[in-house]
């Protein structure tokens, strides 16, 4: 029986009531941090950066004020270069900028951030300068002592998800269009057309630009082509999804469509700008140039804005509006300053204007534009109109999220690529199931078995309104709206040896994958550079078996706040260190067979054993890289070790529950995946579980270490 339909108003309310428990968790967890930690200790963890001066103030793109900060030269030693030490500050943060209290000064506390400095998003990062964009034009920007920036929550994508929804509740009825009504069971998406001789069939006379598509792609491209309304890609491990896209987006542009491609981050959008340059398609790109791909530059607004004849024009107001920024800092008098920040606001808006009208022609005249799904929602695109949507990595993205295309821009049919047996988006708030499987292994591991295992389209009611949780992507609710006649599966895929991928396929895909001739027996010691032969080298799979009880997990409370901030994890953590020496032995064994280290990533889902095996492997082999399995999602290396970590007398497997978790640590890998873990433990932790414990007994490559050859290689200082 088909789900029944949904009220949208009633759908936008509890998005909004969801999307509001996720930011009040967010934004106390960053309170938490600050006022629990000194300034130094932020510092130290990449949260913050300590001893800087403004070196300058300029006039950035919409009129912003953007200040360039550097290191304090008391802080320089002589002859050394003003590097700024390393921290976590990324691109697009949002920030305060203000005094530096004392370095051992407690509780920084909101109130404090908000009282004294400015707040703004970072634009740059250099190794000498950091550049901040301030939010407010008239912001008090500290002079003259030392500064320091901190990372502060990022509650702008929140907003723009609250406006979404917020408008989703109050559009009348009349204005819900046919696709919209899809979208929610309130329609069935219009039969596909079946006669291909029909010159109005989409399907009319296709020819393929690459013909070296595979079947299953084909059929995707053809399902995507012919639907009305939506069409989901389902796209498995390495099976081409962005592969496949490309050729969606020339097929409809030949057949004179506009599209409106996006992505949940930048990096998913300019993979696709990417690809598509090398077709030569003309297009626009949305988004700060600072947080572009410098291959994609050519295609970015604000590039091709300063390049369009309107630039000179805009050119001259942007170097009186920087004049006009930096005489501020020399008047002392307060009536002056009033006046010059009068003729700055006129100025910022005959700058605004300038810029709106270049930038309307460029995006108006182009057939393709690609933006991040939150970039769909800024002022460029406000009432524009395109024939399709197209969003990549799906289901990485909250729904709200794709709501932000769908809503600020018309548009009749929308083509979602994804998986939903990969990791979704992390959620930290405690009022969705979901807060179990978030991406921090925090509190929320403890008690958490199959439960959060359970496959998403099981736990997606057919009433998503009520049952909704925000783990539930479109993708996700579609798919149970709708079933699986509203998507096409890709089967071929072309990174995992065959081995490597039978147990996802079997598990997960229904046994539908199929390994390219290309990939299906590539072996380490088949690499294009010299690899000995040997028992790692010639097999695709191996297990370290460590039951028995000689590799028990240890709890540990982070205590300190883990690198970058990532989990800023202040609950328990779990880590093994005999497995990690474990570890270190099978990474010391391939890299002595000729395996480059760049070649090689340790995953495991535990930040507290990445802390561990980073402190044993990265200084003797600074090329490998080391990573959360939440972190490594889209990501793929030669050969991946994955270290599980758990071993109990309990049976308790947290983190390990997770299904989708598992199918990404162990699908990142070419040509060899070594699993460390306890049989004992995992098998006992969910079916899904058992069922992987059992196949690695029957088909991988069945190894038990001894513990004193563990330590003996420690010793002798592999
Ligand atoms: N039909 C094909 N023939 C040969 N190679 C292909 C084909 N389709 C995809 N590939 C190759 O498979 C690899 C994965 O493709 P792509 O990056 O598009 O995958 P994806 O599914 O988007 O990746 P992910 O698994 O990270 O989501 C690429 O190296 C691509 O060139």
């Amino acid at each position: 029986m088909m789900p029944e339909a949904t009220d949208i108003a009633s759908f936008a309310t509890s998005q909004l009531r969801l999307l509001d428990a996720e930011l009040q968790a967010e934004l106390s967890e960053t309170n938490a941090l600050l006022s629990s930690h000194t300034p130094t200790a932020l510092s130290r963890a990449g949260l913050a950066i300590l001893n800087l001066n403004t070196s300058s103030i300029r006039t950035g793109l919409g009129g912003k004020v953007v200040i360039e900060l550097g290191l304090d030269s008391a802080v320089v030693a002589k002859g050394e270069k003003p590097d700024i030490p390393e921290h976590g500050i990324r691109v697009g943060d949002i920030v305060a900028v203000q005094d530096q209290p004392s370095g051992s000064a407690r509780k920084t506390e909101k109130k404090e951030l908000e009282k004294k400095g400015a707040e703004g998003v970072v634009l740059r990062v250099r190794r000498e300068n950091v550049e901040v964009v301030l939010d407010k034009e008239d912001a008090h920007v500290p002079a003259g002592g030392k500064l320091w920036i901190v990372k502060l929550a990022n509650d702008v994508t929140y907003k723009r998800m609250n406006q979404t929804m917020n408008r989703l509740h109050k559009l009348p009825d009349q204005e819900h269009t046919l696709f919209m009504r899809v979208l929610f069971n309130q329609a069935s998406p219009t039969p596909l057309p079946t006669d291909v001789n029909d010159p109005s069939n989409p399907l009319h006379k296709l020819e393929w630009f690459d013909p070296s598509l595979n079947g299953s792609q084909q059929e995707a491209i053809r399902f995507a082509l012919a639907s009305r309304e939506v069409a989901l890609i389902h796209g498995p491990p390495g099976t081409g999804k962005t592969h496949t896209l490309i050729e969606l987006i020339l097929q409809l542009l030949r057949q004179k469509l506009r599209l409106l491609v996006c992505g949940p981050s930048n990096i998913s959008v300019d993979n696709i700008v990417e690809r598509l340059a090398s077709h030569k398609v003309p297009m626009v790109r949305l988004g700060h140039p600072a947080r572009l791909l410098p291959s994609v530059l050519s295609h970015s607004l604000d590039v091709l804005t300063r390049t369009s004849e309107a630039a000179a024009l805009l050119q001259d107001v942007r170097k009186e509006l920087d004049e006009k920024q930096s005489s501020i800092r020399k008047t002392r008098n307060a009536g002056e300053r009033r006046q010059i920040y009068t003729e700055l606001r006129h100025l910022r808006q005959e700058y605004r204007e300038r810029e709106k009208g270049c930038v309307n022609n460029l995006v108006t005249g182009s057939k393709v534009v690609l933006a991040t799904l939150h970039g769909a929602g800024g002022f460029h695109l406000k009432g524009q109109e395109f024939d399709v949507v197209i969003v990549d990595e799906a289901s990485q993205a909250l729904e709200a999220q794709c709501w932000v295309p769908l809503l600020w821009v018309k548009a009749n049919k929308l083509v979602l690529a994804g998986d939903h047996l990969q990791l979704p988006p992390t959620i930290k708030s405690l009022n969705s199931k979901q807060s179990k499987v978030g991406k921090t292994d925090t509190k929320k591991d403890k008690d958490n078995k199959d439960q959060a295992g359970k496959d998403k389209t099981e736990r997606t009611s057919g009433k998503p309104a009520e049952g909704m949780t925000l783990e539930t992507t479109l993708f996700d609710r579609l798919l149970a709206l709708h079933g699986p006649s509203i998507k096409r599966m890709l089967t071929t895929q072309y990174r995992m040896h065959e081995k490597i991928m039978r147990f996802p396929s079997d598990e997960l895909y229904d046994s539908k994958l199929i390994a390219a001739d290309c990939v299906k027996e590539r072996l380490l010691k088949n690499l294009d550079y010299e690899v000995e032969d040997t028992e790692d080298t010639r097999e695709p799979l191996v297990f370290w078996d460590t039951q028995g009880g000689d590799f028990p997990e240890k709890a540990e409370d982070d205590g300190v706040i883990a690198k970058g901030g990532k989990g800023m994890g202040l609950g328990d953590s779990k880590s093994n260190e005999a497995e990690a020496a474990l570890v270190k032995m099978h990474v010391s064994n391939l890299i002595d067979a000729g395996v480059k280290a760049e070649d090689i990533a340790v995953v495991t889902p535990y930040n507290a054993q990445l802390a561990l095996l980073a402190g044993m492997l990265k200084e003797a082999y600074p090329g490998i890289e080391l990573g959360s399995v939440d972190g490594f999602q889209g990501r793929e290396k030669e050969a991946v070790i994955v270290s599980t970590v758990r071993s109990n007398a309990e049976h308790e497997v947290g983190f390990l529950g997770e299904k989708r978790r598992l199918n990404v640590a162990m699908t990142r890998s070419k040509r060899h995946l070594c699993v460390i873990g306890d049989s004992d433990t995992i098998s006992k932790g969910s079916k899904f579980l058992k069922a992987w414990m059992q196949h690695l007994e029957d088909f991988a490559d069945l190894r038990y270490p001894d513990l004193a050859d563990v330590y003996v290689d420690q010793e002798n200082g592999r």
